[in-house]
């Protein structure tokens, strides 16, 4: 049964950068990753969400529910979304056993990247007709993760030490597995 594992960061942390070079190094050291990226399945799936909080829940939530009737056919599935809400990235650990990776990064390099312009919206006079009102992080909530079980600052490091960084854990997450008992007793 593969493991699920769920990031959490703001648009522009480098989700998808660090995603697709996990994808590469799978690849190359025969471990299988499937990537279910937010912004991706916010064109199928979830089609039709949008970001008010209710939505943004119900967005991880069915990612969750996807990853896990997937999961058995790989060592990883990873869920790439903002994933916002405390309250969405625990039920996914209840439910799913999913591990949360946080890709940290300050919102002063977050304004400088802006690979998709979405902070400059953001930034917009109130009464501009192109003002993005809800962008995470800026005008709308980003729980701080109380318990994350990897942290990433990417406004630190670059591209290739998060890539290590998450490499590493993954290594240990597949390593850990042992029997599925915790007797003593061999079996
Ligand atoms: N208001 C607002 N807030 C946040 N993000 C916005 C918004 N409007 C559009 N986008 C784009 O949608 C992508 C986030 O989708 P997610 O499914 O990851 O979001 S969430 O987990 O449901 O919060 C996000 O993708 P990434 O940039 O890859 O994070 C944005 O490109
Ligand atoms: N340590 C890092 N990890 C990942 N991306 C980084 C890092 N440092 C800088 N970047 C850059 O930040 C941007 C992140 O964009 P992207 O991966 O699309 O973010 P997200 O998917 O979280 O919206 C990319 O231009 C990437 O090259």
């Amino acid at each position: 049964m593969g493991q699920i594992i769920q990031f959490t960061g703001l648009s522009g942390a480098g989700k998808t950068t660090l995603s697709a070079a996990l994808l590469t190094w799978g690849q190359t050291h025969d471990i299988s990753i499937k990537l279910i990226d937010g912004d991706v399945y916010r064109q199928t799936l979830c089609k039709d969400l949008g970001f008010s909080k209710a939505d943004r829940l119900e967005n991880i939530a069915r990612l969750g529910a996807y990853a896990a009737t997937i999961a058995a056919d790989y060592d990883f599935v990873i869920i790439a979304a903002i994933n916002p809400y405390e309250e969405g990235r625990t039920k996914l650990k209840q439910l799913y056993n999913a591990a949360l990776v946080w890709l940290r990064c300050d919102i002063d390099t977050l304004i400088n990247r802006d690979p998709k312009g979405l902070y400059k919206k953001a930034l917009l006079p109130d009464d501009h007709p192109e003002k993005i009102h809800n962008l995470t992080g800026l005008n709308d909530t980003f729980d701080t993760p109380l318990s994350p079980d990897l942290i990433i600052d990417t406004g630190h490091t670059n591209a290739n030490e998060a890539l290590a960084a998450a490499v590493d854990f993954l290594n240990q997450r597949l390593h850990r597995q042992g029997p599925a008992t915790d007797s003593p007793f061999p079996i």
